[in-house]
């Protein structure tokens, strides 16, 4: 079992920073939100003028053993299928990630099936999870090698120049697995953050909401231990996100959540690596009312609310154009005195 070892914010940066920003050519505080993120960004790279060279999307993908209880609106085959599309450019991750000049990382960690040709990583653990209705979803062996392999693929990107980097998946039946992981963490009742999905009907989702709580009273996963959760109720992809934001927090660097997926690995995450949450901003609110209440839990605004539930990072990625706004005001806006203009009436 690693330890990491996450810094501590820079909080002079953030001083600095937001001295800064009131000697920008605006009313103090008139650009909101922005500012904000401006002051985050300082204390997690140590710099009162924070810049973003290049951001990262790195998507994991994996299959889910509880998708046999019939609680997802697509069949299992449409992760491979997904993973497919995203090879070839065509699903709506690759266009926002080409919109953002990003550099993007496709990981197979437990599709179902051969080995994939082409773009994708292939760091298959094993194909698919368990049915954690029936038994425990992996092995502690697994869960340290799925976290292993997103620390490893985040460093990957970092090595190419990555300072910003969103976390996406892709999973069929991973909001079952969410569900599961956030109501263990938060301590919650599975009713309060069972969603929709991809689509269920109503019956499905008094079906889905019933197989997390009888998963959860069979496995009573630790709430203070992250590995026991993802070995009994998690997913593969989501304990390789885990670890790839564990990587991205060591290395001080911005991390951007997406949807439920995203912000169920990020509880995980800060379980097992404290301090991880210092370094994450979170993109955007899902439908899934189970992320509410986790990025809650975590201490997070979303930035942007666009009804999307699409996950694979679509919803950060979005969020990084606002993210790109703010840092371009810390560092291209004039000063009242080099630009000289008059300050307040005293
Ligand atoms: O990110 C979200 O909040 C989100 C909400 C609903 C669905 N998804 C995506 O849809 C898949 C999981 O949905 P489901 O219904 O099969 O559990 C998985 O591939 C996710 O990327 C993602
Ligand atoms: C089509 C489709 C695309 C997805 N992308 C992420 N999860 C998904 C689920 C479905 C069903």
């Amino acid at each position: 079992m690693n330890n990491y070892n996450v810094p501590m914010l820079d909080t002079e940066a953030r001083v600095e920073a937001k001295a800064y920003l009131d000697m920008l050519t605006k009313p103090v505080g008139s650009l909101g939100k922005l500012e904000e993120i401006v002051m985050q960004l300082a204390e997690m790279k140590g710099h009162r003028k924070p810049v973003i060279y290049k951001l990262g999307i790195i998507v994991f993908a994996a299959d889910h053993g509880i998708v046999e209880e019939g609680i997802s609106a697509f069949p299992q085959q449409v992760t491979r299928q997904m993973v497919d599309n995203m090879a070839q450019g065509g699903a709506a991750i690759n266009v926002f990630g080409r919109q953002q000049q990003a550099e993007f990382s496709l990981v197979d960690v437990g599709v179902i099936g051969d080995d994939f040709t082409g773009l994708v990583k292939n760091r298959k653990i094993r194909q698919s999870t368990q049915n954690f209705l029936r038994t425990e979803a992996m092995t502690e062996e697994e869960v340290e090698r799925a976290i292993q392999i997103g620390y490893e693929e985040a460093l990957v990107l970092f090595d190419k120049g990555v300072d910003c980097l969103v976390v996406g998946e892709v999973g069929i039946g991973n909001t079952t697995t969410s569900s599961a992981i956030v109501a263990a963490i938060t301590g919650m009742d599975p009713a309060e953050l069972v969603g929709f999905g991809t689509g269920i009907s109503s019956e499905q989702h008094v079906h889905k909401i019933n197989v997390v709580r009888q998963a959860l009273e069979f496995h009573q996963p630790d709430r203070q231990d992250g590995y026991d959760i993802l070995r009994k109720v998690g997913g593969l992809e989501i304990a390789a996100m885990a670890g790839a934001m564990l990587a991205a927090a060591s290395n001080r660097i911005p991390i951007v959540l997406d949807g439920f997926i995203s912000t169920a690995a990020a509880c995980v995450a800060e379980s097992i690596g404290k301090g991880a949450v210092n370094y994450m901003l979170l993109g955007h609110q899902s439908m899934e009312p189970g992320h509410q209440k986790a990025y809650e839990y975590l201490g997070k605004e979303p930035i942007v609310s666009l009804d999307m539930r699409l996950g694979e990072g679509t919803g950060a990625a979005v969020a990084f154009s606002i993210i790109q706004s703010a840092v371009c005001m810390v560092n291209e806006m004039a000063t009242f005195e080099s630009a000289g203009v008059s300050g307040k009436n005293e």
